[in-house]
């Protein structure tokens, strides 16, 4: 049995990942940590693998912690940028055999559609993002879309693809999205949805929408589950799911 925490145990996802990791088989749920509680007691419960999903803001102290413990993690948690991975992979630097994965979405279909944009974008003149979510979410854009905008950025520049044409010289502040990579990205907050993204491709004649939708936390509990089995196959930092899936 693999020891388990969870850490934002009674958020939307920490409770949603609790009940997976409770009904699942294998993996032994030992410790559930909210706001105030002592994460540097995690080694000392014998905890093997950190289930992080809290707040930008916290996440950073959160996996430092875990790291000088001696306690792999998965974190889920949005807010991760190059800077940011840098700073992990430098505590991790003094920790061998320490494994961290940042996973930007623990659902398949998310991590397909990630995969698919990016082989999508050395086709098409244009590409723009747009991410849908609950109200509730602390950070925009999310962390898919920076993810998302990283990979598509990635695959033109390797092809050679251009900046996507743009005469915009006049417009209010925000109108045109924040720009990730050089990839436009817009962020809704609405009553109702749980989470979803659309990556908008165009060329001459032609577009391809291509879009996920997360409509129950329950989506992410199978990537979840993995990550947590596998987590401890490679030291060091991991960022994406992808890692575990065997994609083409
Ligand atoms: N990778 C993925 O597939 C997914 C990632 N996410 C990401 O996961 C994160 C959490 O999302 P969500 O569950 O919706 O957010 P919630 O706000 O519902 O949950 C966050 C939880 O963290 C707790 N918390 C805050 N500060 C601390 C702290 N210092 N130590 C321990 N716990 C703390 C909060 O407690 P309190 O209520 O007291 O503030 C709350 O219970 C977000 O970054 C989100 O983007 C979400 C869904 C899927
Ligand atoms: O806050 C959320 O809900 C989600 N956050 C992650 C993100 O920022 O990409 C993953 C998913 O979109 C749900």
């Amino acid at each position: 049995m693999t020891k388990v925490a969870v850490i934002g145990a009674s958020g939307r996802m920490g409770s949603t990942a609790c009940r997976a990791l409770d009904a699942a088989d294998g993996l032994d749920l030992v410790a559930r940590l909210g706001r105030g509680d002592d994460v540097g007691t995690l080694a000392s419960a014998g905890v093997e693998v950190a289930v992080e999903l809290t707040r930008p803001d916290v996440v950073m102290a959160n996996l430092r912690s875990c790291i000088e413990q001696g306690v792999s993690v998965v974190t889920g948690t949005s807010g991760f940028t190059p800077e940011r991975l840098d700073e992990v992979r430098g505590w991790l630097a003094g920790a061998p055999g320490v494994c961290v994965l940042v996973v930007p979405n623990f659902s398949v279909g998310a991590v397909l559609l990630m995969r698919f944009a990016a082989q999508a974008a050395r086709f098409y003149e244009s590409v723009e993002i747009v991410e849908l979510h609950h109200p509730g979410k602390a950070d925009a854009p999310s962390g898919t879309a920076r993810r998302t905008a990283e990979l598509v950025a990635a695959a033109r520049a390797e092809a050679g693809v251009p900046a996507a044409p743009d005469a915009t010289v006049d417009s209010l502040d925000g109108a045109r999205g924040a720009t990730v990579e050089g990839v436009p990205v817009h962020a809704v907050r609405l009553r109702g949805l749980v989470a979803s993204q659309e990556v908008l491709l165009g060329s001459p004649g032609e577009t391809l929408t291509l879009r996920h939708d997360s409509l129950d936390r329950e989506g992410f509990m199978p990537g979840l589950l993995l990550a947590v089995r596998r987590v401890r196959e490679t030291p060091g930092l991991t960022v994406g799911l992808e890692a575990y899936l065997d994609l083409p």
